[in-house]
């Protein structure tokens, strides 16, 4: 029991917290709240002395009040009326008007966060599951700031005025209702440690099958081509059934506290009448007053029914919270703690020296005692296997992540000395999948240096050989590309990556060779844009092609996160050792 309450207390505070880590939010806009409040507060009270007030004719003509007593209320019922629709409205306008406003303020915090963290916490988590926590938990707290948060207020000011109404008809009327509403506005709190468990569990369900949905169709392709599509239903069925599953037992606990809420206020309802039956017998209260009685003690309950179906949701909110925050509070993988960016520009030359490397403490080394040097201008591949380590050596030079030991250096600087944002600004990355967004071509080359002009981005496009191939498009380069734009073969998007590289205009490069071959009109002038871009800059490949490898002006050969050997084609090759037995090894599996 003791062990029960103690949790129980836990919990409390752990819900607490949440709220209050959610109420700090409403600190600028509150203003817009006490309108809100105030509105809210209004609107029922107006709502109640109009029902108050039409119960009291219906009393006063049942009990012969003629017409001349009931006529002058009606103006005041209108009035009431007309001031509640007002009331509704503003309060509606406002609470949702900070409430969005609010929400944009936090998907923008989320988003920052995930940059932040990004990309080691994005390798760790579905992105469906990213997707669920930007979008449909962003959405349910919405329902607090709207709903809930100013509500809350509201139910509580509204019950208390309207219970002072209806000691105004007797003094004793109060008494029938408090203890109902007590324990009326205690279920929910019961019932709440419940409610936290299943609220998290549909939200997790939710979650689940969110990622499995994106899954599907971000490898559409892929479940179409293998015939999965089967397999892949039977998947979402699953999910679909689990998230089912915890709903029903989420709406039982609904329905029983439901059942419970309207059975106290039912009860509270008849204590009014017995006691109100009893005064009037007695001659301590006309019988006029009767209805009044019976209005305001429903509407007592009505607000507070309000708060216990809010409470209800709690669980449901604080797991919305708890996901938010997980994001916001993802701490970064790498710190940038480096104190400002260096007198001069550090000279574009990389070194890499004794460098071990492992993602995770219980994961093995993926690098083991690395050192190589990629001087100034010059150009470097680094060749391997697969999952010999050659993308790990570029996302540490990116510092995504940082070594464990030995270190990573640009003219003689640690990264981690150098800013990030400084960092990042002296590297251009061609990756393999190039992103293009829903958004003109020419803004997509624009990314590489936002502030460039239409002439310069006309320039990169240029010397990427890919000019042509935009001004044939019907919009030139007002043609949306991304998702929703015009389709673009492998060799096209890179081009227009490479575009992107020119005009951002970094001393260092860092390409992630495509896998994919392109026909020989494409990759004649890829490779010509390749070599626009290479001019002049400290270039590491990961390389796939023996054109490359033969390019290069040196190999860095990697096996199983050991460098194993370096010089150029030429060189390794009449060494006869690791790398000539990979290149015959590479040939033979490609005829
Ligand atoms: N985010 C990660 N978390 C844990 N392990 C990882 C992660 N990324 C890569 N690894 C592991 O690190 C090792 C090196 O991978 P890496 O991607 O650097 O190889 P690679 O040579 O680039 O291979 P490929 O040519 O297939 O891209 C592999 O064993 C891989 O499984």
């Amino acid at each position: 029991m003791r062990g029960g309450t103690a949790l129980s207390g836990l919990l409390t505070r752990v819900h607490l917290a949440g709220f209050a880590r959610l109420l700090v939010y409403l600190r600028p806009y509150w203003k817009g709240m006490a309108i809100s409040v105030s509105s809210g507060t209004f609107h029922h009270l107006f709502a109640i002395a109009g029902m108050a007030l039409a119960a009291y004719l219906v009393g006063l003509a049942a009990t012969g009040g003629g017409r001349e007593q009931i006529w002058p209320f009606l103006p005041v019922l209108a009035l009431l009326v007309t001031l509640r629709v007002i009331m509704y409205f503003t309060d509606m306008y406002v609470a949702h008007e900070v409430a969005f406003r609010i929400l944009v303020e936090f998907r923008i915090k989320i988003y920052q966060a995930v940059e932040r963290v990004a990309p080691a916490y994005l390798l760790n988590m579905r992105s469906g599951q990213l997707a669920s926590t930007l979008m449909a938990d962003t959405e349910v707290l919405e329902w607090f700031f709207a709903h809930t948060a100013g509500s809350f207020l509201v139910a509580v000011l509204v019950s208390l005025v309207t219970l002072v109404m209806l000691g105004l008809v007797h003094w004793l009327l109060p008494l029938a209702v408090l203890p109902w509403m007590i324990v009326l506005f205690s279920v929910p709190f019961w019932l709440r440690i419940r409610a936290d468990r299943q609220g998290r569990d549909t939200r997790d369900k939710l979650a689940e099958i969110n990622s499995e949905a994106v899954d599907g169709v971000q490898g559409l392709r892929e479940i179409i081509s293998f015939n999965y599509e089967k397999g892949f239903l039977d998947r979402l069925r699953l999910y679909s059934d689990r998230l089912g599953h915890s709903l029903v037992v989420y709406g039982k606990r609904l329905g029983f506290e439901g059942a419970m809420l309207n059975i106290f206020s039912s009860l509270a309802i008849i204590c009014v009448l017995g006691l109100s039956a009893y005064l009037i017998v007695n001659g301590r209260m006309g019988y006029s007053w009767l209805p009044v009685a019976v209005i305001l003690s429903v509407s007592i309950f009505i607000p507070i029914l309000e708060i216990s179906n809010m409470a209800r949701n709690f669980g449901i909110i604080t797991a919305a919270v708890d996901r938010v925050y997980a994001v916001m509070e993802t701490p970064e993988t790498v710190r940038d703690s480096a104190a400002g960016a260096p007198a001069a520009v550090p000279k574009a030359e990389i070194s890499f020296g004794e460098v071990w490397f492992r993602y995770r403490n219980e994961l093995p080394d993926v690098l083991k005692n690395v050192s190589f040097t990629v001087g100034e201008g010059e150009t470097v591949a680094l060749v391997g296997h697969s999952g010999a380590g050659k993308t790990t050596c570029i996302n540490l030079l990116q510092r995504f992540w940082d070594v464990q030991r030995g270190r990573i250096a640009i003219g003689g600087i640690d990264l981690r000395e150098l800013p990030l944002e400084y960092l990042r600004g002296l590297i251009t990355v061609v990756p393999q999948d190039i992103y293009l967004f829903n958004a003109s071509i020419m803004e997509n080359i624009r990314l590489g240096r936002p502030e460039a002009t239409a002439a310069e981005v006309r320039e990169a496009a240029r010397a990427a050989y890919i000019h042509e191939f935009i001004t044939g498009l019907p919009d030139g380069y007002d043609t949306v590309a991304g998702e929703r734009g015009v389709k673009m073969s492998g060799g096209q998007k890179q081009r227009i990556a490479i575009a992107r590289a020119l005009l951002k205009n970094s001393p260092i490069l860092i390409m992630d060779e495509a896998l994919s071959s392109l026909d020989t009109e494409n990759e004649r002038l890829l490779q010509k844009s390749i070599k626009n871009l290479r001019r002049g800059r400290t270039t590491i490949i990961v390389a796939h092609r023996l054109s490359t490898f033969r390019d290069a002006d040196k190999l860095v050969v990697l096996d199983n996160g050991e460098m194993v050997e370096t010089g150029t084609h030429a060189e390794l090759v009449s060494k006869g050792g690791y790398y000539s037995s990979f290149i015959s090894s590479q040939a033979a599996a490609a005829s």
